[in-house]
């Protein structure tokens, strides 16, 4: 029979096993509602518009972020269903890729004219110069994520929702799901890699994970939001 003294601290350790990630959430949710609070301030309306790669998170970590600040929350791509009546998928299946962006041009202009709004772009939309005069009305953020971790994500969450990740006619391409995602992610990066760059702000989450000594997908997204709060003067750089 294990002595009182080694049960509580078995006991102890143990449940210090099973709270820690709970305290960290909890030290986590509040540094940031502190921090939307004080950003907010400087803000005073401006807009965030999140810019990135497929599966970075952009729609997880605007929503994060839009709580922080007490922002509406805003997805580029859900708008442009709601315009359109259909799906993403369904607009490029039914109809064309030149549709989605003209809806999306059109969601963005919208949203540029507003204010207290945290946006998740659709990964694409930094690719026309049109919509840089819209995004430019607010403060961009690029989130940075590795295209390995890309892959990962995308794969886990369904490829249909993103049809430029979906082979159109038959797919000769080799590999596994993995790797044929890998292997478009790295295509649309190298493409879309500068005008990523156009951003006001740049998080590269790698980075913050390594400065945390942190696995890449185990960061909370409240974390980087946390990172990518910033400042009014963040349209300096
Ligand atoms: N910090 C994170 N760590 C691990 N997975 C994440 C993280 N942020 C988002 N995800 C997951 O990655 C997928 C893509 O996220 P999403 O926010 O839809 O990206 P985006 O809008 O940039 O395409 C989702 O399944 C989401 O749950
Ligand atoms: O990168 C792109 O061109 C696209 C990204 C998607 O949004 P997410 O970045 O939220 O996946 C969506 O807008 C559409 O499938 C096209
Ligand atoms: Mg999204």
């Amino acid at each position: 029979m294990p002595s009182p003294s080694g049960f509580v601290s078995k006991w102890f350790s143990f449940n210090l096993d099973v709270a820690a990630p709970v305290i960290r959430k909890v030290h986590n949710d509040s540094a940031l509602a502190i921090k939307g609070r004080e950003v907010a301030g400087d803000l005073s309306g401006t807009c965030l518009f999140l810019v990135g790669m497929m599966g970075c998170g952009k729609s997880t970590v605007a929503k994060d972020i839009s709580e922080a600040l007490s922002y509406e929350f805003q997805d580029s791509d859900k708008l442009v269903e709601k315009a359109v009546g259909a799906t993403v998928a369904k607009i490029f299946s039914d109809s064309s890729e030149e549709k989605f962006r003209a809806a999306e041009s059109e969601a963005l202009n919208q949203l540029s004219e507003t204010s207290n709004v945290v946006v998740a772009t659709g990964g694409g939309a930094v690719v026309r110069d049109e919509n840089w005069r819209y995004l430019k009305q607010g403060i961009t953020i690029y989130l940075d994520v590795p295209v390995e971790a890309l892959a990962q994500r995308v794969v886990a969450a369904g490829l249909e929702k993103r049809p430029l990740l979906v082979a159109s006619g038959p797919d000769n391409s080799p590999g596994n799901a993995h790797e044929q995602a890998l292997a478009r992610l790295s295509k649309v990066y190298e493409e879309r890699n500068k005008a990523y760059e156009r951003a006001d702000l740049k998080i590269s989450v790698a980075k913050i994970a390594s400065e945390l000594g942190r696995d890449l997908n185990e960061l909370p997204p409240s974390m980087i939001a946390l990172k990518a709060s910033v400042r009014r003067n963040a349209k300096a750089h």
